[in-house]
């Protein structure tokens, strides 16, 4: 398989009313076509501000961003979001409430000739298992399903690639679970390469061919979730994924009534 996305010791910072706050220190990672990867980090680590970087909407200070061959952002280089092939599937990237559900996804495929939109209209909702619900509207369908039309939105203009950040979220314990199963199954069905943000472990673990734990605004192992769990590189991802696993099993233990 070849590389798709690279990201090459990119730097990002914001300019704040105090001075500059560097967030990201020369990050790396490259991604394979087809392959889902996910960056897992603790709140406020940066995760969202790399995503929104890749999807255009942050300049790099350092370092460049390629999708394939093409250079997509450089220090004074940035092609402008609409033209990268990039899809996002953002927390609060609400569908539009007034649109129904085939609208939604028709959103992006508006340059499209009628037959052939309303042929991809009817490829997304049976990939997403809503045949069924296309003249509904967003407040007509569960959480899950709301996410499931907001994927195939996202999907609809063949994008080159797919960015989800925290798009489980909302959903309670069992959904996220059962949807985040269910994306990986539609992206690999699909071929989509995808780079998911999350804080959740167990939502990395259940996705992803390669995970990023960020620290310090850096990415401190690009791993299988079998590498990153059997052999971590530091003492510091391991115990990050320590915790992270401990916490989810009081999690569950809490959720069973179990817990002191
Ligand atoms: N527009 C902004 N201006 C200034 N600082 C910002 C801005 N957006 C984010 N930050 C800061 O940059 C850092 C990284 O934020 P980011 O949202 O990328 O983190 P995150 O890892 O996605 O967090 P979370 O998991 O809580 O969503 C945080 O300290 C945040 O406060």
């Amino acid at each position: 398989m070849s590389q798709l996305l690279k990201l090459d010791h990119i730097s990002l910072a914001y300019d704040t009313p105090d001075g500059v706050v560097p967030v990201v220190d020369h990050l790396s990672l490259d991604l394979e076509q087809g392959h889902i990867g996910c960056l897992l980090g603790a709140s406020g680590c940066g995760k969202t501000t790399v995503l929104r970087a890749i999807a255009g909407f942050e300049p790099l200070r350092a370092g460049a961003i390629w999708l394939g061959d093409t250079q997509l952002s450089a220090p004074g280089h940035q092609v402008e979001p609409e033209h990268r092939h990039v899809g996002m599937m953002f927390q609060d990237y609400a569908l539009f409430p007034h649109l129904n559900v085939e609208k939604n996804i028709a959103f992006g495929l508006r340059r499209w000739s009628k037959p052939r939109r309303k042929a991809r209209i009817g490829e997304l909702l049976s990939l997403v298992g809503l045949e069924a619900s296309g003249r509904r509207y967003p407040h007509e369908l569960s959480g899950g399903q709301q996410q499931r039309v907001a994927l195939a939105r996202a999907l609809a203009p063949e994008p080159e690639l797919l960015l989800l950040d925290e798009p489980f979220s909302n959903l309670d314990v069992d959904t996220r679970e059962r949807l985040a199963f269910e994306v990986r199954d539609i992206l690999k069905k699909t071929g989509h390469t995808a780079i998911l943000v999350t804080h959740n472990q167990a939502e990395a673990f259940a996705i992803a061919d390669r995970i990023g734990v960020m620290q310090d605004g850096a990415i401190a192992q690009w791993d299988s979730p079998y590498g990153l769990h059997n052999n971590p590189a530091s003492a510091c991802v391991a115990d990050f994924v320590k915790r992270e696993a401990l916490m989810a099993q009081r999690a569950q233990a809490y959720l069973r009534g179990e817990a002191s």
